[in-house]
């Protein structure tokens, strides 16, 4: 069989959701808590409209067109991002971030994981999680060994 190119894409969809949280870490005092994270270690906590990006990668498969329907990626994004964290308190709500603090860089990992669980093997390639317009977190799925 004669060896064929495929065309390779992004494709992008993104989502918002509203959240409260508190930057607290359990490894450390209230003195030590309140020195790091100031005033987003307040105890009653503060609320974003976080929005996220995610990005598939693959290719444009030649009979439909498509990387992926947008229509199943609409859906895996309400399962791993809107049922569990819209309208959530991040650290009373979500299991997760009970023992994880609830930085953007967390969020975005547990978004990531959550769709890893849902898409084709191989397929996601970005997670872009935007606090506010100007703290913004990309994660791709990288990691490194820690001695
Ligand atoms: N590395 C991180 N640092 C901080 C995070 C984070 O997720 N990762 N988060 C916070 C707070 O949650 C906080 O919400 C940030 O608020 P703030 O500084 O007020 O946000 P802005 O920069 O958008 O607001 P300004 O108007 O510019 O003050 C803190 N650190
Ligand atoms: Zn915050």
């Amino acid at each position: 069989m004669s060896p064929r190119s495929a065309r390779l894409a992004r494709l992008s969809r993104s989502v918002t959701f509203s959240a409260c949280h508190r930057l607290h870490s359990k490894s450390l005092s209230d003195e030590e808590n309140l020195k790091l994270f100031g005033k987003c270690n307040n105890p009653n906590g503060h609320g974003h409209n976080y929005k996220v990006i995610v990005t598939v990668r693959g290719e444009i498969d030649p009979v439909s067109g498509m990387v992926m329907n947008l229509t199943d990626l609409k859906e895996y994004m309400q399962a791993a991002i809107m049922e569990p964290l819209d309208h959530k308190n991040l650290d009373k709500d979500v299991p997760y971030f009970s023992e994880v603090v609830s930085t953007t860089e967390n969020v975005a990992v547990f978004i990531w994981d959550n769709l890893q669980r849902l898409l084709p093997p191989g397929i996601l390639y970005k997670v872009e999680v935007q606090e506010t317009e100007q703290n913004v977190v990309v994660y791709k799925g990288e990691e490194t060994i820690v001695k």
